[in-house]
């Protein structure tokens, strides 16, 4: 059985995702300008007003056709898997920051964003579940990147300290595999030093064990 065929829909040509990419991506990367203008916008009360019915405007162009609740894992014909819809990374999803992940074989996987208000919870600090969220990206990312993927069973997360609203760098790297679990270690840097550890166990489920190396073998940089 194939990944592919479980999902139940037809994969997509390198061509079609690289047209995809190239008209959703700009929209994304407007839309997250955009999420950024509406926190911090001073702007007069009409302007305020005429910049809200143009968004209800574009919404509604965008809706005029649309897929169900969430994007999903899509897959490609040269069997690359594409997580265009992850909240961390995803391409065509605005809340993502987003973060690239490098691997490198004689290093930890890692990831540099810069985090503004859109992501603060005390104040002028990144919020503690965020911190967390990027760190169940990385050890995820990296769990795959060593070809040992899984869905997070358990992550431990300390804060260190308050990671300031700014740059941050994500860095993760397996640490070992016991049976059907990944032990990956991770951290959060910023320019003041490490600001959060984690150590995460990742699991195949039961259901998809089979697949581990036809799920493995779908992990390119960048997708997820
Ligand atoms: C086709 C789709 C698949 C795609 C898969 C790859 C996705 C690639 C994404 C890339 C990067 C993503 C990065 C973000 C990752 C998320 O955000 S994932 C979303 C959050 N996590 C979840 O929703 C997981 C929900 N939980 C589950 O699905 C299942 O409970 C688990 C954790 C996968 C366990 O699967 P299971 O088949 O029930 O495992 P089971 O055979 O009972 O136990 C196996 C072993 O694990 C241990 N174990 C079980 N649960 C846990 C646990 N929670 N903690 C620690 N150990 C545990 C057992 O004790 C057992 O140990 P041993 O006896 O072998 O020593």
């Amino acid at each position: 059985m194939s990944l592919i065929g479980d999902f139940g829909v037809d994969p997509m040509t390198p061509e079609q995702f690289d047209a995809e990419a190239a008209l959703f991506g700009p929209l994304t990367d407007s839309v997250r300008t955009l999420m950024e203008a509406t926190l911090m916008s001073e702007a007069e009360a009409d302007d305020v007003a005429r910049a809200r019915a143009l968004v209800d405007e574009a919404a509604a162009l965008l809706n005029t056709r649309r897929g169900g609740i969430a994007l999903g894992t899509r897959w490609g014909t040269d069997g690359i898997r594409r997580s265009w819809g992850n909240a961390v990374m995803g391409l065509r999803n605005p809340v993502a920051p987003p973060l690239e992940f490098t691997h490198d074989d004689d290093g930890p996987s890692w990831a540099e964003a810069e985090l503004g208000g859109l992501y603060e919870g005390p104040p002028g600090l990144v919020h503690g579940g965020v911190v967390a969220l990027l760190l169940d990206q990385a050890l995820g990312s990296a769990a795959f990147y060593a070809g040992s993927p899984g869905m997070t069973g358990t992550l431990t997360v300390r804060y260190r300290q308050g990671t300031k609203l700014g740059p941050v760098r994500v860095e993760a790297a397996l640490d070992r595999v016991e049976g059907v679990k990944s032990f990956v270690v991770g951290t959060v840097i910023t320019p003041d030093g490490v600001c959060a550890e984690a150590e995460g166990i990742f699991i195949l489920p039961r259901e998809v064990r089979h697949l581990a190396g036809e799920l493995a073998q779908s992990f390119h940089p960048g997708e997820g």
